[in-house]
């Protein structure tokens, strides 16, 4: 290792202790009590990040409320937003459901989805709402148009859609107005409408409480599950909830809350976060935020160089934030603090040049020749961070470990990707936390494996920083039953 020491037992039961003075005594003694965990066996441990984080205790009290009332025992009093499992029968049906999905996918020039993930994630909550006589009024962006732009229409989502679910989907040509009411107006129970891209319209990025309003009179009730847009207050995932009650969690939204706010609160440990990507200036937060959670924080991707540098190693042409240098120390700091192994790659996989067809060589992380860039980490460290992975039993993962984008430098990247793949088949909670890290997962054929795979990159950095989310934070609050 380049500089932090391997995980020592004693700095792994400094972060266990951590770890169990953060649950406050109530809920530790409601736990005892048999009530909110007891109600909710898988969600044991997330009661205790309930405890400490009162983001995560909105999913674990609407997950745990169904299990709890259905044993009838009674669940604990705690902060929760509504969810859409939460809606029976007696109040869908015949309603009219805005459904707020993020299907922002990618698409090939002749308008073909590449990568229907969003729209797969979607499917869980809608057809809950079908198949319990809702008519849904589905809703969503595409890319960043700016006004009316053909090759961003929702039209090529529908036959995907009515795939899925087994139903032929009808889509509107616009998001509001007379022509879209009268569709609305025509839905039969357990439909689905597909309005065209919201962003088709100024006013939805502006939050325009107008338009929220316009969306809103087209629907009885309200149901968020756009994980990838929570962190964006716009119309049709924050203002909307003004005027739409009750305004409720779909189901993905709730996965991934459970994922990356509940697991990584209180994880099962060791804990280890894997921070990648080119630069420490847009991981900040993230490292900072993970810092406070993990038992160890492995580094990889151009922002190593920036620690190398500060720690008075020579990097040659690779990327360096030269602003970022006493960033850098500070962060290597509060890892000793906290009593977080910190890991950096000891080898490096060098470049001659930018490019997929550079030459290439391993060398030591001290070792770096004028001129050569550093573009992945070598084999040694990815041994050295595969055994240490080995020792966990939750990992999450956010950001390359190299150029993935060039098959030469996106080695270790992939071998990150297998690693996890082993883990998950070994029962180590893994959590893919969107961005690169989900390509190179998709692309090594082991996405099914892990645990949780993020459907939103910005989101997901925004949660693990320690956020809160508007598309979250403005869904109503579940119903608290006293103990
Ligand atoms: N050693 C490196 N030098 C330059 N760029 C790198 C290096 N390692 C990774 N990158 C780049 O980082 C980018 C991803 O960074 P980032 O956007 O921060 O991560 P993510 O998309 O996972 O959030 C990729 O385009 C990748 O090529
Ligand atoms: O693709 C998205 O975000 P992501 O690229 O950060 O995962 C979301 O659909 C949000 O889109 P936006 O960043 O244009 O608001």
């Amino acid at each position: 290792m380049a500089s932090a020491a391997a995980p020592t037992t004693s700095s792994l039961s400094l972060a266990a202790r951590r770890a169990a003075s953060v649950a406050p005594a109530a809920a530790a003694a409601s736990l005892r009590r048999g009530g909110l965990a007891a109600g909710c066996q898988p969600a044991r441990s997330l009661a205790f990040a309930a405890a400490a984080d009162p983001r995560l205790a909105t999913h674990v009290a609407s997950r745990c409320r169904a299990a709890s009332s259905a044993r009838g025992t009674r669940a604990v009093a705690t902060m929760a937003k509504k969810s859409v499992g939460d809606l029976t029968a007696a109040d869908l049906e015949g309603k009219r459901v805005f459904v707020r999905a993020d299907l922002n996918v990618p698409l090939d020039e002749n308008q073909n989805i590449t990568d229907d993930t969003r729209v797969r994630a979607a499917i869980p909550t809608i057809q809950y709402l079908i198949k319990n006589g809702a008519k849904v009024i589905l809703s969503s962006h595409l890319g960043r148009p700016k006004g009316v732009t053909p090759k961003f229409s929702l039209a090529p989502l529908v036959p995907r859609l009515s795939e899925l679910l087994g139903i032929e989907v009808t889509k509107a040509e616009d998001v509001i107005g007379p022509e879209v009411e009268k569709l609305v107006s025509g839905l039969p129970n357990g439909s689905v409408l597909l309005l065209e891209n919201v962003r088709f319209y100024k006013e939805e990025e502006k939050n325009d409480p107008e338009f929220a309003k316009k969306l809103a009179s087209l629907a009885d009730l309200y149901v968020n599950d756009a994980f990838g847009t929570a962190h964006r207050a716009h119309a049709s995932t924050e203002g909307v909830t003004k005027f739409l009650k009750p305004s409720v969690a779909g189901f993905l939204l709730q996965k991934e809350l459970d994922y990356l706010v509940g697991a990584v609160s209180n994880p099962q440990r060791p804990f280890a976060a894997i921070v990648g990507g080119s630069k420490v200036s847009s991981k900040i937060g993230v490292i900072e935020s993970l810092l406070e959670k993990c038992d160890i924080l492995l580094l990889g991707g151009g922002m190593i160089f920036t620690f190398y540098k500060a720690q008075g190693l020579s990097v040659g042409a690779s990327l360096v934030e030269e602003d970022k240098l006493e960033l850098a120390t500070s962060l290597l700091a509060k890892a000793k603090e906290k009593g977080v192994s910190l890991l950096l790659p000891s080898d490096v996989v060098i470049a001659d040049k930018f490019a997929p067809d550079a030459n290439s060589q391993v060398v030591p992380a001290s070792a770096i020749p004028d001129g050569w860039m550093g573009l992945d980490i070598g084999p040694d460290s990815v041994a050295s961070f595969s055994s240490t992975l080995e020792t966990t039993k939750t990992v999450i993962w956010n950001g390359p470990m190299g150029v993935l984008e060039f098959d030469k430098f996106a080695v270790g990247t992939e071998a990150i990707a297998k690693k996890l793949a082993d883990l998950s088949g070994k029962g180590v909670t893994t959590i893919i936390g969107g961005g690169d890290s989900v390509a190179a997962v998709e692309k090594v054929g082991v996405a099914d494996v892990m645990s949780h795979i993020s459907t939103g990159g910005g989101a997901s950095l925004e949660l693990l920083e320690g956020k809160e989310l508007p598309g979250v934070v403005a869904l109503d609050e579940a119903v608290t039953v006293a103990v």
